[in-house]
């Protein structure tokens, strides 16, 4: 199978000489469809730096990154933001959701971009809120919502373009320990019937005890890999 997404001794350093950082140094990964990956490892070890490399929204300093096959450093900057709304799915620690737009239409924004029409637009948001468990509360806006409620609409979000991946950077850090559970529930159950792929950038046990991949970073370097089944 190809990977969907796959770093080749990817490199990220920041400052230089003294002050030179290697967040991350020379990391290969393949990430195959279906997975279901948590990248874990201390505090600084260059977690969110991976994911924001295997995203497309940070460059490599050395090494290259393919995206369904292709490097990214040979797309132009309109092609790869094209790339990330077509086939990628973020969800963030904080949300992210637009204040002023309800969870429909915050879900409905980058189908909104990519030219699909309305009446699918609507009948998609509408099947994929009642998929979190959201039906009814389409026409709130995400101060209406709970933390938990809002992250939703983050997943419901990212999946309803029907991307090749979703990446999330520490989504339940905000969340108490019962709705955390709730969501990663759903996530994985996501994941087992529709074969989503998701990549985690974690701290949560309770992330590290569902994924089927765990990718051991420290000092910006893979420390080791285990895969379950
Ligand atoms: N913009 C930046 N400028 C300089 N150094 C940076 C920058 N971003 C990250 N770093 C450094 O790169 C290293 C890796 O950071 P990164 O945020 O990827 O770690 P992390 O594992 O996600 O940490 P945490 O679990 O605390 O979120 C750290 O030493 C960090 O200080």
């Amino acid at each position: 199978m190809n990977p969907v997404i796959e770093t080749r001794q990817a490199s990220r350093h920041y400052g230089e000489g003294d002050t030179l950082v290697k967040a991350l140094d020379e990391v290969s990964l393949q990430i195959q469809p279906g997975e279901f990956t948590a990248i874990v490892g201390p505090s600084g070890s260059g977690k969110s730096t991976l994911l924001q490399l295997v995203g497309g929204l940070d460059i490599p300093s050395e090494g290259s990154i393919h995206l369904s096959g292709k490097a990214i450093s040979q797309m132009s900057g309109r092609e790869l933001s094209d790339f990330r709304r077509d086939h990628i799915g973020f969800i963030f620690q904080a949300y992210n959701l637009i204040p002023v737009l309800t969870a429909a239409e915050n879900c409905e924004y980058i189908m909104l971009l990519q030219g699909i029409a309305e009446k699918e637009r609507r009948e998609r948001v509408r099947a994929m809120l009642e998929r979190v468990g959201l039906g009814g509360k389409e026409n709130r806006r995400p101060n209406q919502l709970s933390g938990g409620q809002q992250q939703r609409v983050a997943v419901a979000r990212a999946m309803v373009s029907q991307p090749d991946i979703i990446l999330a950077d520490e989504p339940t850090a905000n969340l108490d320990s019962q709705t955390g559970a709730d969501l990663l529930d759903m996530m994985h159950e996501l994941n087992r019937k529709e074969g989503m792929t998701f990549v985690f950038s974690t701290h949560d046990p309770m992330i590290m005890e569902r994924a089927t991949r765990l990718v051991h970073l420290r000092d910006g370097r893979i420390e080791q890999e285990e895969h379950r089944a």
